[in-house]
């Protein structure tokens, strides 16, 4: 397994991160449990404010905090200088428990709720991402009912083709997102907002998928949004001022991985929309891009305690961990690709080939297949990596399992950020008709 940011084995041959011995962090807070390795994450955030700085572009980093949203989190992104992007109330609600700037908040999603319009317009949010034209009237109509001004970025599917798993592509034209630019959606939506008394078009956003290696695609929505940003100005004599170029920076989860680092994703951003911008006559605008798994996916590893194993003589041997699809969703819903090590053998090098297993009623539930590790016996510790972004927020109670705690550590210091669901959790919600008394 890769070694991130802090990990390192110790002299008892242990997975440490942060500091922190993970046997004892597991002894300590139970299994599974979520690891992230704080200075890793300010790292990240740092690895931006620099590329930025470096380019002399007007800028905001957004989190993207779907990838991993609580309260401590949006702390940190907040002390570490970021703006936050949330697509629901229930992370605008987790924002606003944090203390998080409104001024700063990006409120997206393809299909608001009234509720969470509302919620957006009472807390005075920096913006509204508007996905459609029905958000831009509904938004129009419950600002002007609070006698306020929403202001707004339009999302724009720019037809570019990002190189990634499907479901997690969102820039090319037949997508549930944003306005279209090749069909004329865009101007129409440009052409409505000059209608709409309570909304003020602040500039355009783009995001072409998730998990990307390669500059091109970038470059070249980049390239298409400046052109259109400029085309608008124009046209419509608007007064824009940004950019929002989204996210999708990719990390590595396994050494098939290639991703590049942050800073030659921004250099590449920030030279094209420098470049066109001068071409096009305009000073460029303030540029804003949101990041979600490379500010904490590399940050994250969870910790699994070993139980049962089955051996298919010929075929594989199956060991099974004590979580599974319920806190990692993304091997059975993308096929994702993840490396290991058992966290209390981690000098061992006899290694066999195994598959990871987890415990739910579900043959799909694998968390690895084919991975190198030494043998184990049941109440071995181990570590997945790279699980920081989309784990714990995609984590879900199927067969009624708690959901993890999360812990930070930096400097030898855990601190528990999230609690672990009890069993009383699981029923909390369940309500018994009377006449099953
Ligand atoms: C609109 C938008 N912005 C930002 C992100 C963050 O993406 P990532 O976590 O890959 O950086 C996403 C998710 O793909 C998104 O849909
Ligand atoms: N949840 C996805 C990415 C989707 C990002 C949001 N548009 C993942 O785990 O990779």
């Amino acid at each position: 397994m890769y070694l991130h940011g802090t990990s390192k084995i110790n002299d008892k041959g242990h997975l440490e991160i942060g500091g922190c011995d993970t046997v004892e962090l597991a002894r300590e807070f139970g299994t599974p449990l979520y690891v992230f390795d704080e200075a890793l994450i300010r790292q990240q955030i740092q690895k931006y404010h620099e590329a930025f700085q470096k380019s002399g572009l007007k800028y905001q980093v957004a989190y993207a905090s779907k990838a991993f949203s609580t309260v401590a989190m949006y702390k940190l992104a907040n002390q570490e200088k970021m703006s936050l992007e949330v697509v629901s109330e229930g992370e605008l609600h987790t924002a606003v428990k944090a203390d998080f700037p409104r001024e700063r908040i990006h409120f997206h999603g393809n299909n608001k709720t009234v509720s969470e319009i509302n919620y957006g317009l009472d807390e005075n949010i920096g913006c509204f991402v508007v996905d459609n034209y029905c958000e831009l009237e509904l938004l129009n109509k419950l600002a002007a009912d609070k006698g306020k001004t929403a202001k707004i970025l339009m999302r724009i599917t720019p037809g570019v083709e990002a190189h990634t798993h499907e479901y997690i592509q969102t820039g090319q034209a037949d997508s549930k997102f944003g306005f279209d630019l090749n069909n004329g959606q865009a101007r129409t939506g440009v052409e409505k907002v000059q209608e709409l008394n309570n909304i003020e078009l602040l500039g355009f956003h783009a995001h072409i998928g998730s998990q990307i290696f390669d500059v091109k695609g970038f470059q070249m929505a980049a390239d298409k949004m400046v052109n259109w940003f400029a085309q608008v100005k124009k046209d419509f004599g608007m007064p824009l001022q940004v950019l929002n170029l989204g996210g999708g920076f990719g990390i590595r989860y396994h050494k098939e991985d290639t991703p590049l680092p942050v800073g030659d994703y921004i250099a590449a951003l920030s030279e094209t929309i420098q470049a066109e911008s001068k071409k096009l006559g305009l000073d460029a605008p303030e540029i804003w891009v949101e990041p979600g798994r490379s500010i904490v996916g590399e940050a994250g590893t969870t910790l699994y305690t070993i139980g049962t194993y089955k051996d298919i003589p010929g075929i594989r041997r199956y060991i099974a961990v004590d979580g599974g699809m319920t806190d990692n969703l993304r091997p059975a819903m993308y096929k994702a690709k993840y490396e290991a090590m058992v966290a209390n053998k981690a000098n061992e090098t006899k290694l066999e080939t195994v598959s990871v297993a987890g415990k739910c009623c579900e043959s799909g539930d694998m968390l690895i297949w084919d991975v190198d590790l030494p043998a184990v016996n049941p109440g071995d510790i181990l570590a997945v990596s790279s699980t920081g972004a989309y784990g714990y927020s995609m984590a879900n109670n199927y067969n009624r399992i708690p959901r993890a705690a999360v812990v930070f550590v930096q400097n030898g210091q855990a601190d528990l950020v999230v609690e672990r669901e009890s069993l009383n959790d699981i029923i909390k919600n369940d309500r018994i008709p009377e006449r099953f008394l």
